[in-house]
C-alpha cells in the first residue's frame, strides 16, 4: 500500500497496488452530503447533451476532439462512449494515456452537471490504467458523483471494452477518481477574450 498527498491543497490520496484488480481508494471526507435525486430526472436511457459544442470531450462540432455521447443511467450516474480512433495512439496499437484520462475528465464533468445541475471544473483528477486499450475498442465509462462537501464534488468512474477489439464489459480497463468544483459564470468571463466559438444552449450553464 502506496499513501501520498496528491494536488496542490493535498488531498489524502492512499492507493493500494495489486496487479489483479482494480484498487486505488479514495479516501472520502467523513461529512460527504449525498445529493438529492433530481426531481425532473428522466430515468436510465435518456440522452445527455453535450454542455458546449466546441468541447474537446463532448462537443459536435470539434473534428478532433473525442466526441463522446452520453445517456443516463442507475440513479446519478452517467454513461459515456467514445471508439478509440487511429490518432489517438500512444504506445503502438494502443490508447494514449492522456487520451483516456480526457475522456474521465469530461465523463465525471457530465456526472457533475447531470446530478447538480451545476457548472463545474476539474480540480484534482487520479487514474488507474489497468488493461492496454486498442485502437478501434469502443468505451464504456460509467461515472458518478459519490458526494459533496460545500462547493467540493467528490466523483468515480470505470471504463469498460464494449465493442470491438478485446471488447469484455465484465472487464473493468481503467478507473479514476476526480474532485471537481462548483463555479459560477464569472469563472468563464475570464476566457471571453480566448473562447473559440460561441457558446449556446438550452442549459443555463452552457452560455459561457
Ligand atoms: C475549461 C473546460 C470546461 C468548460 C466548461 C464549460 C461549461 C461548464 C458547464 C458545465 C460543466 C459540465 C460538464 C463538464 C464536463 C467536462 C469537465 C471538464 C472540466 C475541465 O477539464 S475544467 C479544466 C481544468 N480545471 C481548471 O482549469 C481549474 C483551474 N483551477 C481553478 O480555477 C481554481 O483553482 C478552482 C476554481 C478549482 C478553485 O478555486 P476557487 O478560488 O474558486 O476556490 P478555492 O480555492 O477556495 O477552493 C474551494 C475548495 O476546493 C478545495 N480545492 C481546490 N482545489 C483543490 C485541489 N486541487 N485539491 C484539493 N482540494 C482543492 C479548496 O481547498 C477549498 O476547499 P474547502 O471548501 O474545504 O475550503
Amino acid at each position: 500500500m502506496v499513501t501520498f498527498w496528491g494536488g496542490k491543497r493535498k488531498t489524502l490520496v492512499t492507493a493500494q497496488l495489486h496487479y489483479l484488480f482494480m484498487s486505488s481508494t479514495w479516501i472520502l471526507p467523513d461529512d460527504l452530503a449525498v445529493p438529492d435525486f433530481p426531481a425532473d430526472h428522466p430515468g436510465p436511457g435518456a440522452p445527455v447533451p453535450q454542455h458546449w459544442s466546441k468541447c474537446f470531450g463532448c462537443g459536435d462540432d470539434q473534428p478532433t476532439g473525442l466526441g463522446m455521447e452520453f445517456t443516463t443511467g442507475e440513479g446519478l450516474e452517467v454513461i459515456g462512449r467514445f471508439e478509440v480512433a487511429k490518432r489517438y495512439q500512444g504506445g503502438p496499437g494502443f490508447i494514449h494515456g492522456g487520451i483516456l484520462m480526457t475522456a474521465f475528465d469530461e465523463a465525471q464533468g457530465m456526472a457533475c452537471n447531470a446530478a447538480l445541475r451545476s457548472a463545474v471544473v476539474t480540480a484534482h483528477l487520479g487514474i488507474d490504467f489497468a488493461r492496454p486499450i486498442p485502437l478501434g475498442a469502443v468505451l464504456e465509462l460509467r461515472s458518478r458523483v459519490e458526494g459533496t462537501v460545500r462547493r467540493k464534488v467528490y466523483t468515480r468512474s470505470e471504463a469498460r471494452i464494449v465493442d470491438g477489439p478485446l471488447a469484455d464489459p465484465d472487464v473493468v480497463v481503467g478507473s479514476s477518481y476526480g474532485l471537481f468544483i462548483v463555479v459560477g459564470h464569472e469563472h468563464f468571463e475570464k476566457g471571453k477574450d480566448f473562447v473559440d466559438g460561441m457558446p449556446t444552449g438550452d442549459q443555463d450553464i452552457s452560455a459561457v
